[in-house]
Formats: C-alpha cells, sequence, structure tokens
C-alpha cells in the first residue's frame, strides 16, 4: 500500500531524513516514535507531498509522491502537528470548507459531513463554534476533517499531543474504529506506550535513521539478548552462598535494597532454564526466578540512546 524507497530530505547539508525503506501494507496501522527532532515531520510532510524529497520516493496505492501527488492527495488525509484555528466558522462549516478544497459537490459535503462527525464523536457540536470546542474536540474535528474525502490513508502528526488523558483515550478509541474500517494509518508519536495500544507495526527514528522496525514484541525481542535475572530469595537467609553460585557462572550480581538479587544475564531461554536448574541442584534458598521485563519506556531509551540496536539493524 505504502513503499517507501530510499527516503532522504536535506536542509542545506544537514540530514533530517537519512535514506528511510519501508513497506506498509494496507490496513496496517503503523506508528513513528522519536524524539524531538527525531525526522517525524519532515518523513510525514514528504508522504504527505508538502515537502519535496531531496532523493528517494513513496509510492501511495502505486502513485508516487514525486510525480504523480495530484494523485496522491486524493487518497490521503494528512493531520498536520499544528493546524490553524478558524475563527467564526462552526465545526459544520469547517468541514464544509475543507469538503470544498477537495472539489466535493454540495450534496456530497452534506452527505459526509453527519458521517464524520458521528465518527469522531462530535455530532451534538456540529453548529458550535469551532474556538469554544475543547482542544480534544479540536484534535478530533480536525481529523474529521481529513476524513471528509473518505481517503484510504491517513497520516496523522503526533494527533494526541498536548491532550489530558481522557482526550488521548477519547481520539485512541477513534482511531480503533478507523483501524476496524480498513483504514491505513501513519501515526507518531513521541509516547512508545501510547502508541504500542493501536499500531500494528511500530518504527523507531533516531536522527533521520529508521533503526528498529516491526511489532512491538519484535522490537522487545531485539532487545532482550541483554537481560536482568531477578532472583527472590527466602527471607533471612545468608545471601553469600547464592551470590557466589552466580559469580561462578561468570555473571555480574547486584544485591538490591529490598534484597532481591540482580543477575545480568545475556544468553538464551535455554541457557536461562539451564541456570535455574543448577540454582535448585545446588539447593539454594530460591523462591522466585524470573526476568526483568523493559517496558516500552525502557525500549525506546535503549534504542534510541544506548545504540544498542544500530549495530543489529544496519
Ligand atoms: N525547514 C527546516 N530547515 C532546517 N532544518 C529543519 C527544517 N525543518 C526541520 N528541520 C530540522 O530537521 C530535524 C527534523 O525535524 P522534524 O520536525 O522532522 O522532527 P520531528 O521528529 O518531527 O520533531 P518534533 O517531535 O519536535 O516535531 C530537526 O533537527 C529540525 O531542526
Amino acid at each position: 500500500m505504502i513503499e517507501i524507497n530510499n527516503l532522504t530530505k536535506l536542509y542545506g547539508s544537514f540530514k533530517a531524513v537519512d535514506n528511510l525503506s519501508l513497506t506498509i501494507d494496507k490496513g496496517t496501522v503503523y506508528g513513528f516514535v522519536g524524539a524531538n527532532g527525531a525526522g517525524k515531520t519532515t518523513t510525514f510532510n514528504m508522504i504527505a507531498t508538502l515537502l519535496q524529497p531531496t532523493s528517494g520516493d513513496v509510492v501511495i496505492a502505486g502513485k508516487s509522491i514525486v510525480n504523480e501527488s495530484h494523485e496522491v492527495r486524493k487518497k490521503i488525509g494528512y493531520m498536520p502537528d499544528f493546524f490553524g484555528v478558524y475563527d467564526q466558522l462552526k465545526a459544520n462549516e469547517y468541514l464544509n470548507f475543507f469538503g470544498t478544497s477537495y472539489q466535493m459537490t454540495q450534496a456530497e459535503i452534506a452527505k459526509q459531513i453527519p458521517v464524520v462527525l458521528n465518527l469522531v464523536n462530535l455530532i451534538d457540536k456540529r453548529y458550535d463554534y469551532v474556538d469554544d470546542l475543547s482542544r480534544g474536540m479540536k484534535q478530533r474535528l480536525c481529523l474529521a476533517r481529513t476524513l471528509m474525502h473518505d481517503p484510504e490513508v491517513l497520516i496523522l502528526d503526533e494527533p494526541a499531543s498536548g491532550l489530558d488523558p481522557r482526550a488521548r483515550v477519547e481520539l485512541r478509541d477513534v482511531l480503533i474504529s478507523l483501524k476496524k474500517m480498513g483504514k491505513t494509518i501513519i501515526i507518531s508519536s513521541h509516547i512508545l506506550p501510547e502508541l504500542a495500544e493501536i499500531c500494528d507495526e511500530i518504527g523507531v527514528l533516531d536522527n533521520g535513521k529508521l533503526i528498529a522496525s516491526g511489532n512491538i514484541a519484535s522490537i522487545q525481542q531485539q532487545l532482550s539478548a541483554d537481560k536482568t535475572l531477578i532472583i527472590q530469595l527466602i527471607s533471612e537467609v545468608d545471601h553469600q552462598e547464592t551470590i557466589q553460585f552466580f559469580k561462578e557462572q561468570q555473571l555480574s550480581v547486584e544485591r538490591q535494597a529490598n534484597g532481591q538479587l540482580h543477575v545480568h544475564f545475556t544468553g538464551s531461554e535455554q541457557q536461562q532454564q539451564q541456570l535455574l536448574l543448577e540454582a535448585l541442584r545446588a539447593n539454594l534458598p530460591i523462591i522466585g526466578f524470573m526476568e526483568d521485563k523493559k517496558n516500552l519506556e525502557d525500549v525506546f531509551m535503549a534504542i534510541t540512546k544506548g545504540g544498542k540496536l544500530d549495530e543489529r539493524t544496519e
């Protein structure tokens, strides 16, 4: 559905997007995550035909953003990270304005306005002034405007930014409905857990490069070779024998304030099982043995700061 081929953008000599290649299948919700300045907006502006790439191309439903931008625009709905405020316009007038700019007929517009307002749960606000809506409602109205011409692909740049938790949940529910309708959605955020809830796949952008891509489980797995085992011991027993056991296995061990041991481990799952078996055979006072599952924030920080994945994915 979307083929990104060697997409590159230079601002002067600065590479904001560096040789990005990626395929996104129809019906996929694909999330781009990256710190501020990683290149998300630049990438989205190119996909949305608002910015010419320095080199490379994006092909959406068979149409090139470089050579067929007009055709591409019919297929996409773009929600920018900042959008204008339209004084003195009511919600339905706002949608009418965008419908007209998509060259829809008045009959089509009249039919589509209630459809999109229902989708974003704003049908009760159709006669309210845009300026009087809450920030979350404005975001959803902006999403409604991108749906006016019923595009196959939605490009949403940080749609949840600045929203309170409740407004985020409301927006997420709308996105889940759009996903169920079979839309292909590209969405960005600098908050990985937020994307993980609705995305089928995630791409991590760092300094303009796509340094990891795949479903959340595979991204987490790419990091899991470097893990911490949490060992819980019977309280009030001497920890020394157990610490000595792990040291003899050439593993580094740290005793925590809560009495747990943290063992740094880089082996496979089979080797992890073997370690547990040997610890039990040695009759150590172990009552808990588990891997410290990295949460998504840890994963994000590790991939963008530690450079661990750079070597593996290149
Ligand atoms: N018009 C421009 N001219 C020069 N440099 C630019 C321009 N637009 C963006 N940049 C630079 O390109 C890099 C990528 O910016 P971009 O806005 O794409 O990142 P982003 O991931 O969307 O960041 P944010 O999360 O802060 O919106 C940044 O270093 C930014 O300063």
